[in-house]
């Protein structure tokens, strides 16, 4: 089977070529693929299937993706699906630009949480339409090192962004944060940020399904707007470990804006991990 690998501020991934759908991709294969020292590594998984032949209905916010050529198929390194990835559609997007699958400078990618528009930037950045970030009330998590309060934002998958009064390099994300069930039904991606200096954001993530990780783009774009004044637009520098992404929020919604390559491509083979459900 052919893969590719990327990032996108080192929210790395395995990109898996599916175009008509042939695969039936368990989770305990996703997480082998994703296994750094067993596998290629990766935070998660990007199928890359036309969405005609994707055999998943496409309803609610997923609807708007039918009109889409190509669907991302975004799994966690754990092997769970996910509605949503911003680092990892603008890899998706350089994936099918690189390889002619599709023509810039704008294309659209469906994907669990709606059709989500790219366009490629003279420098080669890539801007994402991410649609209206929710906000939706405050919550909690327990981490190692104590608990931290912040806002639910819906960005086509959930988050709980919290501001820290100290440098987010100091919290303790070694261990899973425990949320609010109640608040969280289907788990959450936690960020702790901070404000680094006048428009510009710091961040870490422990991500739903993968662990902390270098960077997240729907996480960006969700402590970005729980940093935004309620009815005021934005523009956002939002640093984390693995680089940096800018965040632009006005009445429209928010976009994202960062970069994205392909660092690698070859043949593997899909095997079963032993730590992944069946
Ligand atoms: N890294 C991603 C988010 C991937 C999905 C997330 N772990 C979830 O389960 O919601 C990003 O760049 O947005």
């Amino acid at each position: 089977m052919r893969f590719a690998k990327g990032h996108g501020t080192e929210n790395d991934f395995v990109i898996i070529p599916d175009p008509e759908g042939a695969l039936d991709l368990r989770p305990a294969q996703v997480a082998a693929l994703c296994d750094r020292r067993a596998g290629i590594g990766g935070d998660g998984v990007l199928r890359v299937v036309r969405t005609a032949a994707l055999g998943e209905a496409l309803t609610g916010p997923a609807a708007s993706s039918q009109a889409c050529e190509w669907f991302m198929d975004y799994r966690n390194a754990d092997g769970s699906v996910a509605e949503m990835c911003g680092n990892g559609v603008r890899v998706f997007a350089r994936y099918l630009l690189d390889r002619g699958l599709a023509e810039g400078p704008e294309i659209s990618v469906g994907t669990r949480a709606g059709a989500r528009r790219v366009t490629v930037e003279d420098d080669g950045d890539l801007t994402v339409d991410m649609g209206r970030p929710e906000l939706r009330g405050e919550s909690a998590a327990d981490l190692a090192d104590g608990t931290v309060r912040g806002r639910r934002v819906f960005v086509g998958n959930p988050h709980l962004a919290c501001r820290v009064d100290r440098d987010p390099d100091d919290v303790d994300l070694t261990a899973a944060p425990r949320l609010n069930e109640a608040d969280f039904p289907e788990g959450a991606n936690v960020e702790v940020f901070a404000v680094a200096a006048p428009g510009t954001l710091r961040m870490r993530v422990y991500e739903r399904g993968a662990g902390e990780t270098r960077s997240c783009g729907t996480g960006i774009v969700a402590v970005a707007a729980a940093a935004t004044p309620p009815g005021e637009g934005a523009t956002w520098r939002v640093r984390v470990p693995g680089g940096e992404c800018v965040v632009f929020l006005d009445a429209d919604g928010a976009r994202l804006r960062g970069p994205a390559v392909i660092v690698a491509e070859g043949e593997t083979t899909l095997l079963d991990s032993a730590a992944a459900p069946a």
